[in-house]
């Protein structure tokens, strides 16, 4: 990217954000896909998070008002699971609690791209996807290959601010680098290896702890950005001792789990 407009994460808000993070320890409350539930939860746990699977309809307007932040994820939707989670997103806006939007494999199925835009009008604090998921959003392109990007995260800059702007909230584009924007700043995090993109999850997850650390940290680009550069952080410790995408997996945990806040 030449935009000189764009800075990269700053390792000492990365400490910073991490260090909060793990004092608050926040309580999540996950309504995810149905093939991510358990790295979502992994992935918290080893970051320094609570995550619960809140997903009865008679239980989920409750704790997403006690949760410190929601995560909303569409990666396996069906009517009973979509109804939760609006009721879920409206409850925790009413209590004055960030929800965190993942529009997995907008732009592929007009049912499913219905729904979500009709989650954008409830107020997600951030909304995290993948390249063309944004573009889509933000009404450029068709979407990408099922859950998968078929775009740049640069090629997706542009529609990430326009996203953000439309419904005054925070995007976050990831790929090779990652960009988060309120519409008007935009912060980049760099690194990373592609190895995590061969694990099923590492995407939906981050979104899920991406609401942790806004729960614990509030709702800004610097947030965004910082949850961001430390998941790289861990996939390239991850990529260094692993042999593939098997160990790559376990190895992702660990390094969660081992990265400091005086690491950056
Ligand atoms: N080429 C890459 N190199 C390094 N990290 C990557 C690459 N592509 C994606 N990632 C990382 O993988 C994670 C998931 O991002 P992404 O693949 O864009 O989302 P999704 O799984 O929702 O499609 C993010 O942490 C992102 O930084
Ligand atoms: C494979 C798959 N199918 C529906 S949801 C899902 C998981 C996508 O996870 P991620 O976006 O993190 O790769
Ligand atoms: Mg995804």
């Amino acid at each position: 990217m030449t935009d000189s407009s764009i800075l990269t994460a700053d390792p000492k808000n990365t400490a910073k954000k991490l260090e909060t993070f793990r004092s608050i320890r926040p309580l999540v409350h996950c309504i995810t896909n149905e093939v991510v539930q358990e790295i979502t939860a992994n992935v918290l746990l080893a970051a320094g998070a609570s995550p619960a699977m809140v997903v009865g309809e008679g239980e989920t307007e409750q704790f997403a008002s006690i949760a410190n932040a929601v995560s909303v994820n569409v990666g396996t939707p069906y009517e009973n699971r979509v109804a939760i989670m609006k009721k879920a997103a409206r409850a925790a806006s009413e209590a004055g609690r960030p929800w965190v939007l993942d529009p997995v494999a907008a732009g592929g199925m007009p049912w499913r791209d219905k729904i979500i835009f009709e989650l954008l009008e409830l107020g997600p604090a951030a909304v995290r996807g993948n390249a063309s998921e944004i573009r889509f959003l933000a009404g450029v392109g068709t979407g990408g290959k099922g859950v998968d990007s078929l775009d740049s995260s640069e090629q997706a800059v542009e529609a990430a601010k326009t996203l953000a702007k439309k419904y005054k909230t925070l995007v976050v584009v990831t790929g090779e680098t990652d960009y988060a924007t309120d519409g008007e700043r935009v912060l980049a995090a760099r690194g990373g290896n592609p190895m995590i993109t061969l694990v099923v999850g590492t995407g939906c997850s981050l979104s899920s702890l991406l609401a942790g650390f806004i729960g614990a940290n509030g709702a800004s680009v610097e947030t965004c950005i910082a949850c961001c550069d430390y998941v790289n952080r861990a996939g390239e410790l991850a990529a260094a001792r692993a042999k593939g995408p098997g160990s790559f997996h376990c190895e992702y945990l660990d390094a969660l789990w081992l990265l400091q806040p005086g690491d950056f």
